[in-house]
């Protein structure tokens, strides 16, 4: 079994960084080479601002290189849940904006070419227990009537021919899409290359102050100037960025990949050949790959950490809980395990705008494979003078009491969501 990423390792690295000090003015400086900032890159390149990505390790080797690979449309929370959170216009606002985050990146994978293998799955919710079923027919009625008619309620017999597994019923999002997640952001990176962005590996930003209108960035291999910053760090906030290390906390979450599974394989656990979710709180996440192996996350451990003797803990577990929902497959190989961190927020809800004159985008809490890269489009529009799209402008974000970077919390909040797993 290989502790690496199933997308890292199957597809070619980005070859097109810089070499060389840094140094020189620019109209805009992105911190973090991942789906946010690559995608806030292209489209500032596109409309002829001089950008640089500076990354602290290599492009994509964040949470956009590690991800579970879905693209799920639509609010990961109930829509229900968000209304009465965020208020009906911006709960509709947000479901929106992730709906149009799939559409942005099938445009855009069809304008630079990309062969991501990207395909409009739809989604399943699936029931684990009877009483999630009534919860997910509840807010199937609020979504279908008054956000996405792209939607269906499945009863479990309906699932016959869906999923090999035992669930009470699900519901079914047809907008919602998979893809090759490390062809995708290797490819989006050439792509702002191509339009002119100059991208900067192993440069991490280790400090940035402002003087004269101008923010000075500084890296291990030099400093640049620039008269715009877009944060776009995410779970991987370091401690000099103390407002939003304050506001992200940074959870592991891992997963396993099979070995390519037989046709009679798929045929008896994922025949729909869809994204799947299950309803627990601690709950897992499953797909194929392009190469039909079965690729199954989940939050395994409330760990802080994602290194190669965390992960391969946490793919122990997780290898248990697909031996349990597929029992059929339960001694297959598993190729691959691995894990990577995700930025919550305390409300799950992502924030973007502006902070003491630095622009951010971050705090996808899980669901932001689709909406990082359109958000970081539409944060460049914003920079560029151009409509302000941002649904999540002026949503308050404090910071998370008693959080000052390691979540010493989090063994506290699994106890709590296996708790409610047990009741619910
Ligand atoms: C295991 C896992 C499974 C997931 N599954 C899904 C899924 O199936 N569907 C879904 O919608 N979402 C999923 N997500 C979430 C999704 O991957 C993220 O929301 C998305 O990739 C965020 O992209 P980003 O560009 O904001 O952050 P990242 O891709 O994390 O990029 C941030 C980058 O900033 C860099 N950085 C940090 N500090 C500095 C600094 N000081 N200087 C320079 N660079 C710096 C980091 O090195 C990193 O590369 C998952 C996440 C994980 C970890």
């Amino acid at each position: 079994m290989k502790l690496v990423s199933y997308w890292h390792d199957t597809a070619p690295a980005f070859a097109g960084g810089v070499d060389g000090p840094l140094s020189g003015h620019y109209d805009v400086a992105i911190v973090g080479g991942g789906f946010t900032g690559l995608g806030a890159a292209r489209q500032l390149a596109k409309a002829g601002a001089r950008v640089i990505v500076l990354e602290a390790g290599r492009i994509g080797s964040g949470a956009s290189g590690r991800n579970g690979g879905h693209l799920n449309n639509g609010l990961a929370h109930s829509f229900l849940a968000a209304k009465s959170a965020l208020g009906t216009e911006r709960a509709i606002a947000l479901y929106r904006a992730f709906d149009d985050s799939i559409d942005t990146l099938e445009t855009l994978i069809a304008e630079e070419g990309i062969a991501c293998d990207f395909r409009r799955a739809g989604k399943l919710k699936l029931a684990s227990k009877p009483g999630h079923f009534d919860a997910i027919a509840r807010n199937f009625e609020a979504v279908n009537r008054e956000v996405d008619p792209d939607t269906a309620l499945l009863s479990a017999a309906d699932l016959n021919g869906e999923v090999g597994s035992p669930f009470h019923g699900a519901m079914l999002s047809r907008k919602s899409a998979m893809m090759h997640m490390g062809r995708f952001v290797v490819g989006l990176a050439d792509a702002a290359q191509r339009h002119g962005a100059i991208l900067a590996e192993d440069a991490a930003v280790t400090g940035i102050t402002r003087a004269g209108g101008r923010h000075s960035l500084a890296t291990g291999r030099g400093t640049i100037t620039a008269n715009e910053v877009l944060i776009a760090t995410g779970a991987y906030t370091t401690p000099n960025f103390s407002h939003f290390r304050r506001r992200i906390i940074s959870v592991g979450s891992f997963i396993i990949a099979t070995r390519p599974l037989s046709d009679a394989e798929i045929a008896s656990v994922v025949p729909g050949n869809r994204t799947y979710v299950t309803s627990m709180n601690i709950g897992n996440y499953f797909r194929l790959s392009p190469d039909r192996r079965l690729i199954f996350g989940g939050r395994a451990r409330f760990s802080a950490t994602s290194d190669q003797r965390s992960d391969a803990k946490s793919g122990a577990i997780l290898r248990a809980s697909l031996a349990r929902i597929f029992p059929q497959i339960a001694s297959v190989d598993i190729d691959y395990c691995w894990g990577g961190l995700v930025d919550m927020t305390s409300d799950r809800y992502p924030r973007a705008g502006q902070q003491d004159g630095l622009w951010y985008a971050m705090g996808y809490s899980g669901h932001g494979a689709q909406l990082s890269t359109h958000l970081g489009m539409t944060i460049a529009d914003a920079m560029l003078g151009r409509e302000d799209r941002n649904p999540l402008k002026g949503l308050p974000w404090p910071a998370v009491p008693g959080h000052f970077g390691k979540p010493w919390f989090l063994p506290l909040v699994g106890l709590y969501y296996k708790a409610l797993d047990c009741v619910q």
